[in-house]
């Protein structure tokens, strides 16, 4: 059974709003292991918006779990996590301004950036994995960055899923498949939801982790955080 890791950055983004320590971050990453989630994910933005840096520094001590911290490996990004040093570190190609991830890394064209990043990071002992959308050329080639895992960037099966399941799996079981092959573990993430995990799941074979956040932080606005974790663990029995 894949693995849930919780990402919590919109629990900061409700924070920041305000300026004060309501929703408090540090409560958020404590419970929702408590609740049953496999891990915690955070992705700390250049302007902050959400997840900052000293969240990330917080929040180190309190992981019973998991933790994965997500960016693009910039200088700052790389000093953190090489102090903080998480269990995985997902590395994702955003430009600073991005609103969110929308797309993977082109791993032909960064093949030697990415090589170097991760040579970096598996020497502080830190996992690796890398966000890339289903392009199967990308994918065999994401192996050469030296990475140990993938990250499925899965907006694209997510908004497909709406009109015709079928036709938005598909590229993704292409996908999962050559990753195997070329001995890549498989974690996705964006846009999953109570909605569409469950046939996510069901027929992408050897799925290692998924991170969820948007969906799942807006759920529990409506059923608690507790049973929403427990929900989102249920999509993911096979
Ligand atoms: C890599 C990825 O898909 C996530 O980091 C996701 O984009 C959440 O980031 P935001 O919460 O900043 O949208
Ligand atoms: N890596 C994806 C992630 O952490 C959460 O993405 P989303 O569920 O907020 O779209």
């Amino acid at each position: 059974m894949a693995k849930l890791s919780v990402n919590i950055n919109k629990i900061a983004t409700l924070r920041n709003a305000r300026g004060g320590n309501e929703p408090n971050v540090l409560k958020a990453a404590i419970d929702v292991q408590e609740f049953g989630a496999d891990g915690v994910t955070v992705h700390p933005r250049p302007d902050g918006r959400h997840i900052r840096y000293q969240d990330v520094w917080d929040i180190k001590p309190i992981i019973k779990t998991e933790f994965n911290i997500e960016g693009y490996p910039s200088k700052e990004f790389m000093d953190l996590v090489k102090k903080v040093k998480p269990h995985q570190v997902t590395l994702v190609p955003d430009p600073p301004e991005a609103l969110t991830s929308n797309a993977g890394w082109d791993t032909i064209k960064n093949k030697s950036f990415l090589q170097e990043i991760i040579a970096d990071l598996s020497d502080a002992g830190i996992r690796t994995s890398i966000f890339i959308d289903t392009d199967l050329n990308n994918i065999a080639h994401a192996v050469k960055t030296n990475t140990d895992r993938i990250e499925l960037y899965t907006e694209p099966y997510a908004v497909m899923y709406a009109k015709n399941k079928e036709t938005a799996i598909a590229p993704f079981i292409a996908a999962a498949e050559v990753a195997r092959k070329v001995g890549l573990k498989i974690n996705a993430g964006h846009d999953l939801s109570l909605e569409n995990l469950k046939y996510f799941s069901d027929n992408i074979s050897f799925l290692s982790e998924v991170s969820i956040g948007h969906a799942l932080i807006s759920d529990a606005l409506y059923f608690g955080l507790e049973k929403t974790i427990k929900l989102y663990k249920q999509q993911l029995i096979k």
